[in-house]
C-alpha cells in the first residue's frame, strides 16, 4: 500500500473519479441521450472541475486526448475492459500495461476483477502482475471490484459488496470501488472488511439528482471515501451542476440539500 492521500488521486483524503470507459464497456448506447457525450473532450473539460480527482479512461482515449489536459486533470489509466459484445462468463482484456500508462502520463491505474466469475483465477493472477508493477512506480492502484457470473444472481446483495470490498484489501488495491449495497449499514460494512484500502461507490446508471446524492452521501456518512462515476455526470445535460452538489457532499460534508442549493 502506498500513502495514495499524497498523490493527485486524493483530495484531502478524497476521491472523485470521473470514469469514462463506457464507449468500451457499454458501447455508443450510453452516449444516446446527450449525443455531445460522445466526445471525450466534453468528459476531460468536466474533469477540469475542482471536485474531480482524476479521470478515468482507456489507452486509447488517453493517446488521443490526455495530451491537451496534462496540465489540468490527474490520469487514471484503466488498464483492462470488455465491450457489450463479449457473451462469455464475465472476463476483461488487459490492453495496457503500467509501463505504458507511466509513459501516458498516468499517476494511478485501475483494474477490473470479477470475483466469482469462471475466469476469477485468471484475472487475478493479471492483477497481481499490475499491482507491483503500478508499486515499482508508485502508482496507486484502484479495483473495480465486481463480483459476477453465472453463480452469482445479485450482485449488488450486502454480504457480496463486503467481499468485494474484501477482495480489494487482500489483493493489495488502494482503492476499492464497489457498487453500493442499497443501505448505510451494508456500506458500513464493506468499508469495515476493507481495512486501509479506501472505499469509493461506482456511481451506477443515471437516476435523479437526490437520489444519486442519497447514495453519494450515505457512501461518505458510512465512512466511504468517495466515488468513481460516469454517467451520473457526464449523461446530465450540464455536468458542472452535479459537479457543484458532489463537491459539497464529499468534500464539505454538506447535506443533500444543502449540496442541491450550493448546485443552483
Ligand atoms: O456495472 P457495469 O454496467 O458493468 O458498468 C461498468 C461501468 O461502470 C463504471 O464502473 C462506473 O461508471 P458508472 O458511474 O456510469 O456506473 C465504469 O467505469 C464502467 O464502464
Amino acid at each position: 500500500m502506498i500513502p495514495i492521500d499524497d498523490t493527485p488521486l486524493c483530495r484531502d483524503g478524497k476521491v472523485l473519479i470521473l470514469a469514462y470507459d463506457h464507449g468500451l464497456e457499454h458501447g455508443p448506447v450510453d452516449f444516446e441521450g446527450v449525443p455531445e457525450s460522445a466526445d471525450p473532450e466534453r468528459t476531460f473539460e468536466a474533469a477540469t472541475h475542482p471536485a474531480v480527482t482524476s479521470v478515468a479512461v482507456q489507452k486509447g482515449i488517453a493517446e488521443a486526448y490526455y495530451p491537451s489536459y496534462e496540465d489540468d486533470v490527474d490520469l487514471l489509466a484503466k488498464l483492462n475492459g470488455t465491450s457489450n459484445l463479449w457473451m462469455g462468463e464475465p472476463d476483461s482484456a488487459v490492453n495496457c500495461s503500467v509501463e505504458y500508462a507511466a509513459e501516458l502520463g498516468a499517476s494511478s491505474v485501475g483494474f477490473t476483477v470479477y470475483g466469482g466469475s469462471n475466469h476469477e483465477i485468471e484475472m487475478v493472477e493479471e492483477f497481481r502482475e499490475a499491482q507491483e508493477a503500478a508499486r515499482e512506480h508508485g502508482m496507486a492502484v484502484v479495483m473495480w471490484s465486481y463480483p459476477r457470473g453465472q453463480g452469482l444472481k445479485n450482485d449488488t446483495k450486502p454480504s457480496t459488496i463486503s467481499y468485494a470490498a474484501r477482495l480489494a484489501l487482500e489483493l493489495g488495491a488502494d482503492v476499492a470501488k464497489v457498487k453500493h449495497p442499497g443501505s448505510r449499514e451494508a456500506m458500513e460494512d464493506a468499508v469495515r472488511m476493507a481495512g486501509r484500502t479506501k472505499v469509493v461507490m461506482s456511481g451506477g446508471s443515471k437516476t435523479s439528482d437526490r437520489a444519486f446524492l442519497e447514495s453519494v452521501k450515505q457512501t461518505i456518512d458510512a465512512g466511504g471515501k468517495g466515488l468513481a462515476v460516469g454517467r451520473n455526470v457526464w449523461q446530465r445535460e450540464n455536468p458542472e451542476r452535479i459537479l457543484d452538489a458532489l463537491e459539497a457532499v464529499i468534500f464539505e460534508e454538506a447535506t443533500v440539500d444543502e449540496a442541491l442549493e450550493a448546485a443552483d
